[in-house]
């Protein structure tokens, strides 16, 4: 009964929270089209129906947003050899986070090039290639809940270990930027794109964990 009222709050409180998000950023832009659209439409149509223009984006990363929302994390080869893969999934687990898809990957060099296709133009490119496709494999994880691209983030910790904050995977475990143990989504663009280049839509699980009532609620 919790769970089953909790699933319709979510629902609602997402929806509530993008709506409240959205509505400053378009209200504006809303009302002239909604102008144009009152036009074409006759002024019934305004008046009775709001026209949006930005629905919440929903791709194989949920929707943007919503307690649906999913980031893509890889245990780097590193992470795999040095034996903390139970660890680091043990900290999503432990803050609330559903663990959707997870299988360890040797990636071809086709995959990590593409993976990391935005830094093709950096000296580190062919040497992080390298490193991911060492032999060793990865875990390839993917993770839902609220906030989960922006806190995956931030439990990651900074590019550069030296950087990171104590308490973060990197801040804990890394020390050298060449070898920083994980990799998690930088938006819901990025978790889009790497969700699909490394799972397909079979391989990723739609459940209910019983403790999400007790971490996701807002009174
Ligand atoms: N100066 C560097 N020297 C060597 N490797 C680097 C350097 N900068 C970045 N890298 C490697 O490239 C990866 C991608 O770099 P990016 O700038 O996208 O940081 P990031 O988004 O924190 O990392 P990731 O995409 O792995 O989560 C880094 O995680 C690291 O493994």
């Amino acid at each position: 009964m919790f769970a089953r009222s909790f699933i319709r709050q979510t629902g609602r409180q997402a929806t509530r929270a993008f709506s409240t998000a959205r509505a400053s950023n378009n209200s504006l832009r809303n009302v002239a089209f909604g102008v144009g659209a009152a036009a074409a439409l006759g002024a019934t149509a305004l008046a009775t129906k709001p026209v949006h223009l930005d629905a919440p984006q929903s791709t194989i990363a949920g929707t943007e947003g919503t307690f649906s929302e999913r980031s893509f994390v890889m245990i780097k080869p590193d992470g795999v050899s040095r034996q903390i893969v139970g660890k680091i999934i043990s900290r999503f687990e432990e803050r609330g986070y559903k663990l959707v898809a997870v299988k360890t990957v040797t990636p071809s060099k086709e995959l990590a090039k593409e993976h990391y296709i935005d830094l093709a133009a950096r000296p580190f490119y062919p040497g992080l290639v390298e490193y991911i496709t060492s032999g060793t494999p990865v875990v390839a994880l993917v993770w839902e809940g609220k906030d989960v691209i922006r806190q995956g983030r931030r439990m990651v910790g900074a590019t550069n270990p030296l950087q990171s904050d104590p308490g973060s995977i990197r801040g804990t475990y890394a020390v050298s930027v060449g070898r920083n143990i994980i990799h998690a989504s930088d938006s819901f663009e990025s978790a889009t794109k790497e969700i699909g280049l490394w799972f397909n839509e079979k391989e990723l699980s739609n459940y209910q964990p019983i403790a999400w009532p007790w971490i996701f609620s807002d009174n």
